[in-house]
């Protein structure tokens, strides 16, 4: 297998110059609820936090490091000459900013700053850590609730969700996203609050790395050292896996039956499946033959695929290990498009596949039929909705199963198939949840059925699903989970990662440090 580095092309990683097409134009989408960026996202963060950002087609998620400052590398009080590699200075020499916040008694007994400032606990990073929204001027008449309600899906999205990940004796790691067209006033914000001194190197992957690069520098003054996306993903998905507690899990096999799975009608073994590919093989190629074998094939295939419908299950979920526990495994990562890499070692992988279906394909085709403006609204949709009254099921077909070919009465047979038929599809527009729920369900049963195939096709066991779609998606991981026990019989297990879309930020984070650095150090050493 060839690493990474040989196989991404020299344009991946030279930066790539917008040329004049500064100044930003970005609007947001015409019928969204506009919410602005929260400014207390950067407000009282630590001048010595590390970030690094994803910036993708949808989302741009951000991972900060709060070190903690220990005696050892503490800075000496201004007194205490020579300047030493871990003095403020030296920080300072590399490029780290002055606080834009100093601590509320500004002196120590030494006389010195440096203690509150270098010191864990003692200067407030509470705005930042509890990212509640700070309340702004609110536009005139019915725009007020509409915008505190989308402040408060913003909060739940930026806050609740994201547990930060404590790392023994080194720092914090905190969590946060907010939508890539907000760009332009997130740049405003981190100029305002001197995110970053300015010269100093912040660590980006994502399109948006390579696209808004001229605009960091220009607008904010900022240059983003960048990194390949799916490199930073795999780099963050190993760290994530190894230092945060309990991160990967999966739904313990076995969970989803008895409601969950359906037996095949018509169960058949390995060797009886070999048998069947070998007469395939062997088979007449005339064009007749060929189609009754393609038949076959889809036929015995679906004997694999017998899933029905509503997930019912123990929401137990099991914790995994490390990353050593995964090697090879497939990442699908769910992002507004898909991505599938197969992993054999830490930082050695290759991408083997995608698909355009993806996260902004359901929020996308759920909003142009329904109206909802946001993911948290299509997936609380999704959750009340009932698919079969949309999808057309086996059994509207047959009238039951399907029983030579193993196919469950309720296998969907044809997503949104029912709404050909006459009063459907204006019966159908008065029910979002049913509509969300189908778009969720064929959207996710496409990713699961390209996933098990490249699994199949690489000799992996054990697929990593990440990416935001999976955010607070339970529904989707479920379906997932259920459908690759079921069709690999659980010789193929799914994985999920329980900060699904920060990986490639956790990445770029990580690529940006130096190892010089004593600050760098402190999460390097841990990687
Ligand atoms: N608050 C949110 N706003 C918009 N989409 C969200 C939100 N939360 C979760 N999502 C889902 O996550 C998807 C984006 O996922 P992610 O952030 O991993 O991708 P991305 O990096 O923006 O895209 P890509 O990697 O393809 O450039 C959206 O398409 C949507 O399905
Ligand atoms: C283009 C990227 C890599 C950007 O993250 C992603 O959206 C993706 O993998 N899309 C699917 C492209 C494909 O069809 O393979």
């Amino acid at each position: 297998m060839t690493s990474w580095k040989a196989r991404v092309p020299a344009a991946l990683v030279v930066p790539n110059s917008l040329g004049d097409s500064l100044p930003l134009h970005m609007t947001p989408p015409p019928d969204s609820l506009v919410s602005p960026v929260d400014s207390s996202f950067l407000e009282g963060a630590s001048s010595l936090a590390r970030f690094g950002l994803d910036i993708g087609g949808t989302l741009c998620k951000v991972v900060f490091f709060e070190p903690i400052i220990t005696a050892e590398i503490q800075a000496p009080a201004p007194s205490e000459t020579p300047k030493s590699r871990f003095s403020r200075e030296s920080f300072e020499d590399d490029n780290v900013v002055a606080p834009s916040v100093e601590p509320d008694d500004a002196s120590n007994s030494n006389g010195s700053h440096e203690n509150e400032i270098w010191s864990d606990g003692k200067k407030d990073f509470s705005m930042f850590k509890s990212s509640k929204p700070t309340p702004k001027g609110v536009n005139k008449g019915g725009e007020r609730s509409k915008r505190e309600h989308s402040r408060q899906l913003d909060r739940k999205m930026w806050n609740s969700s994201h547990d930060p990940v404590h790392i023994p004796g080194r720092g914090t790691l905190y969590f946060k996203c907010f939508e890539t067209w907000k760009m332009e006033e997130f740049l405003a914000l981190t100029k305002e609050h001197s995110l970053v001194k300015k010269g100093r190197a912040l660590g980006a992957t994502g399109g948006g790395a390579r696209k808004f690069k001229d605009h960091f520098e220009q607008i904010a003054g900022l240059q983003l050292e960048r990194a390949d996306e799916l490199y930073s993903l795999v780099r963050g998905i190993d760290f994530l896996a190894r230092h945060a507690h309990q991160e990967s899990f999966e739904y313990p096999a076995g969970s989803f039956r008895g409601g969950a799975i359906q037996r095949p009608l018509k169960e058949i073994s390995d060797d009886e499946y070999e048998l069947q590919a070998e007469r395939r093989a062997s088979s007449s190629t005339s064009s007749q033959d060929r189609s009754k074998s393609n038949e076959d094939m889809n036929g015995t295939e679906a004997l694999r695929r017998v899933v029905k419908g509503p997930v019912l299950a123990t929401s137990d979920i099991e914790r995994l290990g490390g990353p050593q526990d995964l090697y090879p495994y497939l990442v699908v990562n769910i992002g507004s498009g898909v991505s599938i890499l197969r992993v054999d070692a830490a930082e050695r992988f290759e991408r083997v596949g995608g698909t355009s279906l993806g996260g902004s394909t359901f929020l996308g085709l759920t909003s142009a039929l329904t109206n909802c403006t946001t993911f948290e609204e299509a997936i609380n949709l999704a959750r009340e909705g009932d698919s079969t009254q949309i999808d057309m099921l086996v059994g509207d077909i047959y009238g039951g199963d399907y029983t030579e070919m193993g196919l469950a009465a309720t296998t969907v047979a044809s997503s949104f198939g029912k709404l050909v038929q006459p009063g459907r599809r204006e019966a159908a527009m008065q029910t979002p949840q049913h509509l969300s729920k189908a778009v969720l369900l064929m959207v996710t049963n496409n990713i699961g059925s390209i996933a098990m195939l490249h699994a199949r096709a690489a000799g992996v066991h054990q697929i990593m699903f990440t990416g935001s779609f999976l955010h607070e998606n339970e529904l989707a991981m479920r379906l997932l989970a259920v459908a690759m026990e079921f069709w690999s019989k659980g010789n193929i297990k799914a994985v999920f990662l329980r900060h699904e879309g920060h990986a490639g930020a956790m990445g770029a984070l990580l690529s940006t440090l130096d190892p010089l650095n004593p600050i760098d150090k402190l999460l390097l050493d841990a990687s």
